[in-house]
């Protein structure tokens, strides 16, 4: 019985690597934008995986440009301060102590953490914030009042993206680095502004023209109402669960940013489970699908 399993376990590897193979070549040269969701990165084995997953994509001749968020990780840096975290529509009020906290813990710690690991395995991250190179001109998001149609919410210092110049990117992917992308926007006003960090990967992958934008959650994917996966979704399909209700908090501006993505010319667009281990190599480099694919039509 050992024998024949031993006998197997090679056959087997090396059948999956001779399926990589295809995905290798077409998407050699090829961006594939990277959101790491702060729910995704709690687990340090899995963060150690991931390192290494973003270091073979590389290795292999594809550009992979991770955008991290850190949701959890700012809402514990506010609890130490006696503060708590509150949303509004998936995004984080943030008044100016808030900000000073974001820009700590997203410039900061998550994002070395992720360029230590990275450069720890033999890659060359580098850590931009969207102030590094003028990456991501922002200014103060309007955020519609759902209650008050017609009128607007103050949330403080959230940004929406102005506009995105990815020279410092491009430059960086040329000279072989990894980068690392915190989404933390600068205003012409001279204001740091907090962005939220799916908005962030949806337009960076748009702007670079990428292949594939895969987001990488804490959940396997979207749920129906029943809370069943669903694994491909339609723009029609997304205006519906929007409007009854089935998407809702840090879903809202993934889906709506995975939609946007995939309308501007993204070719793929995923969200996938973080908790599986690899799961970025078994979506990039296998058939299996998994997850939910986000569809422009
Ligand atoms: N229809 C839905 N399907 C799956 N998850 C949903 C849905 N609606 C809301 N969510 C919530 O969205 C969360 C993922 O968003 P978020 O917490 O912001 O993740 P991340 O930190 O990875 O960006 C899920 O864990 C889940 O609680
Ligand atoms: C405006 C806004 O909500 N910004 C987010 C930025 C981090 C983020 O998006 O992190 P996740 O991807 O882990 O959720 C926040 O303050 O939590």
């Amino acid at each position: 019985m050992t024998d024949d399993l031993t006998a197997v376990a090679p056959q087997i590897k090396a059948q999956i690597l001779a399926e990589a193979l295809p995905y290798i070549r077409n998407f050699h040269g090829k961006t594939i934008v990277i959101k790491y969701g702060g729910n995704a990165m709690t687990d340090e084995r899995l963060k150690h995986g991931f390192a290494r997953d973003v270091i073979l994509l590389k290795l292999v001749g594809m550009n992979p440009v991770v955008v991290h968020g850190g949701g959890p990780q700012i809402d514990n840096a506010l609890k130490k301060i006696g503060k708590q975290g509150t949303f509004v529509q998936g995004m984080r009020i943030t008044d100016e102590e808030t900000m000073e906290v974001v820009e700590w813990v997203l410039g900061g710690e998550v994002q070395q953490d992720i360029v230590m690991l990275i450069n720890h395995y033999g890659g060359q991250a580098v850590g931009l914030t969207g102030k590094d190179g003028g990456l991501i001109r922002a200014k103060k998001m309007a955020m519609p009042d759902k209650e008050n149609p017609g009128q607007f919410l103050d949330i403080g210092f959230v940004g929406e993206i102005d506009a995105i110049n990815p020279a410092v990117v491009k430059a960086l992917q040329d000279d072989a680095f990894i980068p690392i992308i915190s989404p933390i926007g600068f205003g012409q006003d001279g204001q740091a502004y907090n962005i939220n960090a799916d908005v962030v990967a949806g337009k960076i992958a748009e702007i670079l023209k990428a292949e594939k934008l895969i987001m990488m959650t804490n959940i396997a994917g979207v749920q129906d109402k029943q809370g069943n996966l669903v694994t491909d979704l339609s723009a029609r399909e997304i205006d519906e669960m929007f409007a009854d209700g089935t998407i809702s908090g840090g879903m809202l501006p993934k889906i709506s940013s995975a939609l946007d993505a995939a309308k501007s010319g993204v070719n793929t667009v995923h969200i996938i489970d973080g908790r599986i281990e690899h799961s970025l190599l078994l979506e990039v480099l296998t058939e299996q699908a998994f997850g939910t694919m986000i569809r422009s039509h």
